[in-house]
């Protein structure tokens, strides 16, 4: 995977550069109400990539530019390369494992997103799975949080989890969900092929996607609090997952 320095394209020139490019683009703000060409064709290109675009107030491109001249445009770009699907496979494959896939449903934390990586590094999981959409991609801050794991754990992000995991189960891996009502995590055992679902930070898994699950783990709380910190379960779980496999 190959780093990048920055996290924002800013301007016309470079924005439509970088669409034309491979280069990774999460995200296209285009200043609402300003008509040019350029901007036409920034639109157009984003949407056959299937990159989102979203019209802002020009105060917002101010902000996200930081007093550079951005006419109209600022593009979020992927401070690290995304994976595909069977390129986890094969990590797998490469140390004759089975798949141990993470995927997270709408992380939105940088540092959640970063802490996940460095846990899923230490206890050998293959890929990260993530979606595109209202969750927060491989930026600056996540690259730093992960202190250095964003090298070596793939990201794989998808438009649709519910589909991917679908396609997952066809594939013959195993997917547990967390929440509060299910199994005690400490019973689990992550032998075979197997996708771990962590959710929303605030709204948790999807209805949807949890209704695909294969089995829902919990880790028991017995304090006040109504859950524990995304990252933080995900290291529990994920270091459950390492043990039960023979670590
Ligand atoms: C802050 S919690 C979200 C809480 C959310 N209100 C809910 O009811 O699911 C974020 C994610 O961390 C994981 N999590 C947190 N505490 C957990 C626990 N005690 N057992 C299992 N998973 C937990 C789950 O993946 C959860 O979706």
């Amino acid at each position: 995977m190959m780093a990048q320095n920055e996290d924002f394209v800013i301007g016309r020139h470079p924005a439509l550069a970088a669409l034309k490019s491979k280069q990774a683009v999460n995200k296209v703000f285009i200043q609402s109400g300003l008509k040019a060409d350029a901007l036409k064709e920034i639109s157009a290109l984003a949407k056959k990539k299937d990159v989102i675009v979203n019209q802002v107030p020009k105060a917002k491109l101010d902000l996200l530019a930081d007093g550079q001249n951005h006419q109209g445009v600022v593009l979020a770009v992927a401070a690290y390369e995304y994976a595909n699907l069977d390129q986890l496979f094969e990590q797998a494959e490469k140390k004759g494992e089975d798949p141990f896939f993470i995927i997270l449903d709408g992380i939105e934390d940088p540092h959640n997103l970063g802490s996940i990586m460095r846990t899923a590094d230490a206890a050998g999981i293959h890929g990260i799975i993530i979606p595109k959409r209202r969750a927060v991609q491989l930026t600056a801050t996540v690259a730093k949080t992960s202190t250095g794991a964003i090298e070596y754990v793939p990201v794989c992000r998808v438009t649709n989890l519910v589909q991917t995991v679908e396609e997952l189960k066809k594939r013959g891996l195993w997917v547990f969900g967390t929440d509060m009502h299910g199994t005690d995590f400490r019973k689990w055992s992550a032998k075979g092929p197997t996708a771990l679902v962590i959710g929303n930070e605030g709204k948790g898994i999807a209805p949807l996607l949890k209704k695909k699950c294969d089995e829902m783990l919990t880790i028991p709380m017995v304090g006040h609090v109504q859950s524990l910190n995304a990252s933080v379960a995900a290291s529990l779980l994920i270091y459950q997952g390492f043990t039960s496999r023979g670590n």
